[in-house]
């Protein structure tokens, strides 16, 4: 329906993904200057060889933001990162003691952009459980509980943000893509919601089809009534074929009085009974704006999505069978071949 689902969300709209990556260059590069810092003021001691490994370190990060400078390095790298930072600071509690804290909550931080929602929960436990086992080790009981305590208010302040921040996008994404009339999603969107359903139905392996439902001869609505009226008659027309879609439907406005509906997991049978009650619910009930009542009716064109075909063959098929539908006398629902 005009409604937008997680996965909806993560096309060309995703902010959380763009600021990821640029919070993620400003982490490596950053990491790799301060570990390169640490490794001069450990040069500065004479402790050469702890320096070397430090600077080691310090061009890998360097190296990992450069290389993935335009895109999310991948997770098993990010997790070999975190691994790394997490034991040099392990490391510097054993030698500096409560000095080495400080360095625990910027890496705690660094794990909220790092990784996929899937994988972060288990990457932030691990972590914490590693820095709560070190403080106990190292730290007198009294700072130690303290010290494990303010990570896990850091944890929740920053999932709080994450779940705010999930959201702020789906709402931003709902207001951009939503058609102002009629609810629906707007046209600019229609190819990479078809992709979309596409790239799903060939992972999953299950059908996917949609229907190409266009008012009819409605300039004659918009010349007889006036253009408000036909206004109020497609608001309604998209409130009655949502009315029929599903859940897990799509209803785009892909033109001035044309929408599609993408039907995920259908086949064509079942998306033709579908469609068929959208078109029967525009039919059977006139448009009533005040006084005045019309009978509109609408043609849709219909197509299952044939294995091996692009998107763009996909829709073409169903606007010829919307165009059969149109030629052969309108108000009717005709299926591609
Ligand atoms: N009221 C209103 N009319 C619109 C809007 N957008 C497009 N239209 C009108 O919708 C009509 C679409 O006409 P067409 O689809 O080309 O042709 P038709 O008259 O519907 O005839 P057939 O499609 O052949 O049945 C045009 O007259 C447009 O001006 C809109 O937002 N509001």
């Amino acid at each position: 329906m005009n409604q937008f689902s997680a996965s909806q969300v993560s096309g060309s709209f995703d902010l959380w993904q763009h600021f990821r990556l640029l919070a993620m260059r400003a982490i490596y590069f950053g990491s790799g200057v301060v570990i390169a810092g640490t490794a001069i003021y450990t040069a500065a001691q004479s402790n050469w060889a702890a320096a070397a490994a430090l600077l080691c370190v310090a061009l890998g990060f360097a190296l990992i933001g450069y290389l993935y400078r335009n895109e999310l390095a991948p997770q098993w790298i990010n997790f070999l990162v975190i691994c790394c930072l997490g034991t040099l600071v392990s490391v510097s509690m054993k030698s500096a003691g409560i000095l080495g804290v400080y360095w625990m909550y910027p890496i705690l931080a660094m794990v909220f952009f790092m990784f996929d929602k899937t994988i972060f929960v288990l990457v932030i436990m691990l972590i914490y459980a590693l820095f709560a086992a070190v403080i106990y080790q190292v730290l007198p009981f009294d700072y130690a509980w303290r010290v494990a305590i303010s990570m896990l208010v850091l944890i929740g302040v920053g999932a709080a943000f994450l779940i705010m921040m999930a959201s702020m996008q789906r709402r931003l994404f709902s207001a951009a893509a939503t058609d102002s009339l009629t609810g629906c999603i707007k046209r600019e969107y229609l190819s990479e919601m078809a992709q979309q359903a596409l790239t799903k139905a060939e992972r999953a392996k299950q059908p996917v089809s949609l229907v190409q439902i266009d008012m009819d001869s409605f300039q004659t609505v918009n010349d007889r009534y006036g253009y408000l009226f036909g206004d109020k008659v497609l608001e309604e027309a998209a409130k009655r074929i949502r009315s029929v879609a599903r859940a897990t439907d799509t209803v785009i406005r892909s033109n001035g009085a044309e929408f599609v509906v993408i039907f995920p997991n259908t086949t064509g049978k079942d998306a033709a009974e579908l469609a068929t009650a959208m078109l029967d619910r525009i039919r059977h009930d006139p448009f009533a704006v005040k006084s005045l009542t019309v009978t509109v009716t609408a043609s849709g064109g219909l197509a299952e999505f044939k294995p091996g075909h692009h998107w763009g063959e996909w829709l073409g098929a169903a606007d010829s069978a919307l165009y059969q539908a149109k030629s052969q006398g309108r108000n009717r629902l005709k299926l591609a071949q």
